[in-house]
């Protein structure tokens, strides 16, 4: 099948590499030259795990190509996906210009029966004002051609999105017309062997389900960080309390790792949306609110535990911190919990040595030029750590799992660490000469 994907970024690029690797023939088309021009060249614009063997391999079969011209890429093509940012409005509602901007580029050079497909994560209704939008193109040109929208919300996660993608736990189709759900079920079927994986739905409910999903898995996050929050204070260890939780099989064990807060671009984004749509529609959502409110407080947990054990004033004071990254596999930093602690340290007036496997150029790129002034990104994890009055583990990279804490220890003036992803065991770390900080196992 022939597929034109729009917005070449972390969902585009993934579903548009995955779509050629199973047969189809895509282009996938973005505004932004340079990256077109470095994928063309081999360049990828991202670090996502197996995705530059598979895009390089169908570059070069000629199954996977990129275009800035949507026009070019929409010849012979009837499926259409628009997978454009949508980004929190100053209000907190999915910011929809991007997307309906492309709705009027798809109204522009369609000849023929078209499916176009909402792959980005947008509020319910969105799918209605999508087809406005190309109708109204379609009545602009004189055109009479039909098409149906269709929504079908990505579920992949950074840092595993080939793997997610590939192999789908479910694949949700919101069409309110058979002609566009076979026609999507026939493009999916090398994903769903014997199609168990298809759920077939409304385009609202398909719509409400991303938004659904997201909020869910951040509400697992805040009820443990506050879960953990109360261990601090009762003496009791939270890392116990999630194994022993997570076996009741009702629970599971995914997404209740406490830590120092979500971040990302669709978590935080999307539980803002929510509630935005809840209080449009008169609704108010006490607890998606508290979610929300829970996961702004976390991300100041770290800083707060540095500031607590150094005193108000840092001056004079160095902290080495491992990982920049929202999470390990990715060198994304939106909304990064790293940002929130790097700015309370040096707002305290100490100095920072950073360390990412991957988001260091990122890094470069993001944090503000005042900021880094007073900033080292160092070369390796452990010369973050010269002089260092404290270790500060942000991001659960393998690389940190098993320090050498004889090495650590030659290094760092104090011998301290804070552990925001409860990645260490304390014993361990206090046998090894550390004083220990936790999230929610402040232990005696
Ligand atoms: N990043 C993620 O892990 C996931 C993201 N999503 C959703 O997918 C959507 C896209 O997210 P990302 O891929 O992360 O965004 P992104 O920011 O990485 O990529 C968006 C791309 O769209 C391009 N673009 C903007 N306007 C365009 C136009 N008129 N024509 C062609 N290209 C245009 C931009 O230049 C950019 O390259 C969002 O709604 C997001 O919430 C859903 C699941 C996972
Ligand atoms: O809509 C999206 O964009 C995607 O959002 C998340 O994926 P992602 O943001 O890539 O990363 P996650 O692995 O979900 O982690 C998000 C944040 O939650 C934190 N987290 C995760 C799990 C946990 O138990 N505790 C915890 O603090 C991570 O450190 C990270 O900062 C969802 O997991 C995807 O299914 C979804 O498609």
């Amino acid at each position: 099948m022939k597929l034109t994907i729009i917005g070449t970024g972390y969902v585009g690029l993934v579903t548009g590499a995955c779509f050629s690797e199973m047969g189809s023939h895509v282009t996938c088309v973005d505004i932004d030259k340079e990256k077109i021009d470095n994928l063309k060249k081999g360049i990828l614009p991202i670090y996502e795990p197996g995705l530059e063997s598979i895009v390089l391999n169908n570059y070069k079969e000629g199954t996977l190509n990129f275009t800035t011209s949507l026009a070019q890429a929409a010849k012979d093509c009837n499926v259409f996906f628009i997978a454009v940012g949508t980004p929190p409005g100053q209000d907190g509602s999915a910011d929809l210009q991007y997307v309906l901007q492309v709705a009027r580029q798809i109204g522009s050079v369609i000849e023929d029966y078209a499916v176009i497909v909402d792959k980005s994560t947008v509020p319910v209704g969105t799918a209605d004002k999508v087809r406005a939008q190309v109708s109204k193109e379609l009545e602009a040109r004189g055109a009479a051609i039909e098409f149906d929208v269709v929504s079908n919300p990505e579920f992949l996660k950074e840092g595993a999105a080939v793997n997610d993608f590939l192999k789908p736990d479910r694949i949700i189709v919101g069409a309110d017309s058979h002609r566009a759900a076979k026609l999507m079920r026939r493009l999916y079927a090398p994903f769903s062997r014997n199609r168990d994986k298809m759920l077939f739905m409304n385009v609202k409910d398909a719509e409400m389900t991303k938004y659904a999903a997201n909020s869910m898995l951040a509400t697992k996050i805040s009820f443990m960080n506050e879960i953990a929050n109360l261990c601090e204070r009762l003496g009791v260890d939270v890392e116990n309390v999630r194994k022993g939780i997570g076996s009741d099989s009702r629970i599971g064990y995914s997404f209740i790792y406490p830590g120092c807060g979500y971040g990302g671009s669709c978590f935080p984004k999307d539980v803002k949306a929510l509630v935005k749509t809840a209080k449009d529609a008169g609704f108010v959502p006490t607890l998606l609110d508290a979610v929300e409110e829970r996961n702004n407080l976390q991300k100041q947990v770290l800083g707060n535990k540095v500031i607590n054990r150094f005193g108000q004033d840092l001056t004079g004071r160095t902290f080495g911190i491992w990982g920049l990254a929202f999470k390990p596999g990715t060198d994304d930093m939106r909304e990064a919990s790293s940002r929130v602690l790097i700015k309370a340290l040096l707002d305290a007036g100490a100095r920072v040595n950073v360390y990412d496997p991957v988001a260091m150029d990122q890094a470069r790129k993001e944090i503000p030029a005042q900021e880094q002034e007073k900033i080292c990104f160092a070369q390796d994890q452990y010369s973050a750590l010269d002089t260092a009055d404290a270790c500060i583990l942000v991001t659960e990279w393998k690389a940190f799992r098993q320090p050498d804490f004889k090495k650590m220890a030659s290094l760092m003036k104090e011998r301290v660490i804070f552990d925001g992803r409860n990645q260490y065991d304390p014993d361990e770390i206090k046998e090894a000469g550390f004083e220990y900080h936790g999230i929610g196992r402040e232990l005696g």
